[in-house]
């Protein structure tokens, strides 16, 4: 059994399209965190969704401000998952090293803010003896769902959050963004240094990946591979957006895939259609076109 003192508060981003959300996205929450209990090591206090901005110029994604909507109505019931639009919010695309670092620097000047309004506070001791009677009383109950357990780590975790050092923020993705890190020119070799050594990375499997042989191939993956928890769906569910965008476009039914209320707002607005499956055809994804304009600068000098 792990000293309560050492477990560490961790908190979830996971950067993507959301285009749109599905009830995966919504799972892959759940399964880091059940994860991340299940080894005592961690609390799992918060989950972020940073939909990506209009800049990343990836096939058929719609509006950003559509895709926000979307994930609050989708988290609009749930007391840890949180949408957060500074990501696509910001002029052009960034890389998601930068997303993270803000995130990161958000956490820490909360968690400023709040030691700071501690120690002016000449009333801290009774507070803290208040807490801790509260603590005692709150463990005589018993617990019987899964959910009451995970929502007294949440209170235990925002409790400790106060007292203790800043959060963990950790990447959360699927495999197959783990696997695109070995796509040529996608992803810098420093930033996915910096995402491993600095954050870490939750990895849910995915049907068609295999992330443990992955990690096994690429250097940098296995470098760092202590620094990524890979988490197993057994339930597996191999929703995608994609596939969801095309039941749309085809007039199918995507009902159960997806929030009721997601799919009362893309028909109320009408969207995914041929039109917005069109948008950014031809276009060159964000990421590698940062790169080609580099590579293409030496051929000027010439
Ligand atoms: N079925 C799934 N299993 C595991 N991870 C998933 C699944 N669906 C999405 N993810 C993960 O969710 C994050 C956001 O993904 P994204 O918005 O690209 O969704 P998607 O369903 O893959 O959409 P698209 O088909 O448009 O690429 C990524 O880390 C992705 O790996
Ligand atoms: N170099 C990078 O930082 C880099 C490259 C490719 C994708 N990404 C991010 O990964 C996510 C991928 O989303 P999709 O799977 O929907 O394409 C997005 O949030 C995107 O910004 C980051
Ligand atoms: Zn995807």
């Amino acid at each position: 059994m792990e000293n309560s003192e050492d477990i560490k508060n961790v908190v979830l981003l996971a950067c993507g399209s959301f285009n749109p959300i599905t009830n995966m996205h919504l799972r892959l929450f759940e399964l880091a965190r059940d994860h991340l209990h299940a080894t005592g090591k961690y609390s799992v206090i918060k989950g972020i969704i940073s939909p990506v901005g209009d800049g990343y110029m990836k096939k058929g994604l719609i509006d950003a401000h559509h895709r926000v909507v979307m994930a609050q109505l989708a988290t609009k019931d749930s007391n840890w998952l949180d949408v957060d639009a500074w990501e696509c919010q910001q002029k052009t695309w960034m890389e998601t090293v930068r997303v993270l670092r803000h995130h990161r620097d958000k956490i820490g000047l909360n968690e400023a803010f709040k030691k700071d309004s501690n120690f002016s506070d000449t009333n801290l001791q009774k507070r803290k003896r208040r807490r801790s009677l509260r603590d005692s009383v709150g463990s005589s109950e018993s617990k019987t769902s899964l959910d009451t357990f995970n929502s007294e780590q949440t209170k235990r975790a925002s409790r400790k959050m106060s007292d203790s050092g800043s959060p963990e923020l950790k990447l959360l993705c699927g495999a197959d963004l783990l696997e695109s890190f070995a796509v040529p020119n996608l992803w810098k070799e420093e930033d996915i240094v910096e995402i491993l050594s600095d954050y870490g990375l939750v990895c849910i499997s995915r049907a068609g990946s295999d992330a443990q042989k992955f990690i096994y191939e690429l250097d940098v993956l296995w470098q760092f591979r202590r620094n990524i928890i890979l988490v197993t769906e057994w339930i597996q569910n191999d929703i995608s957006a994609t596939k969801i965008r095309r039941a749309l476009r085809r007039g199918q039914s995507v009902r159960y895939l997806l929030p009721s209320s997601v799919l009362d707002y893309i028909e109320r607005h009408c969207l995914y259609t041929q039109a917005s499956e069109e948008c950014n055809a031809n276009v060159i994804l964000a990421p590698l076109q940062k790169v080609s304009t580099f590579m293409s600068f030496p051929s000027i000098s010439l």
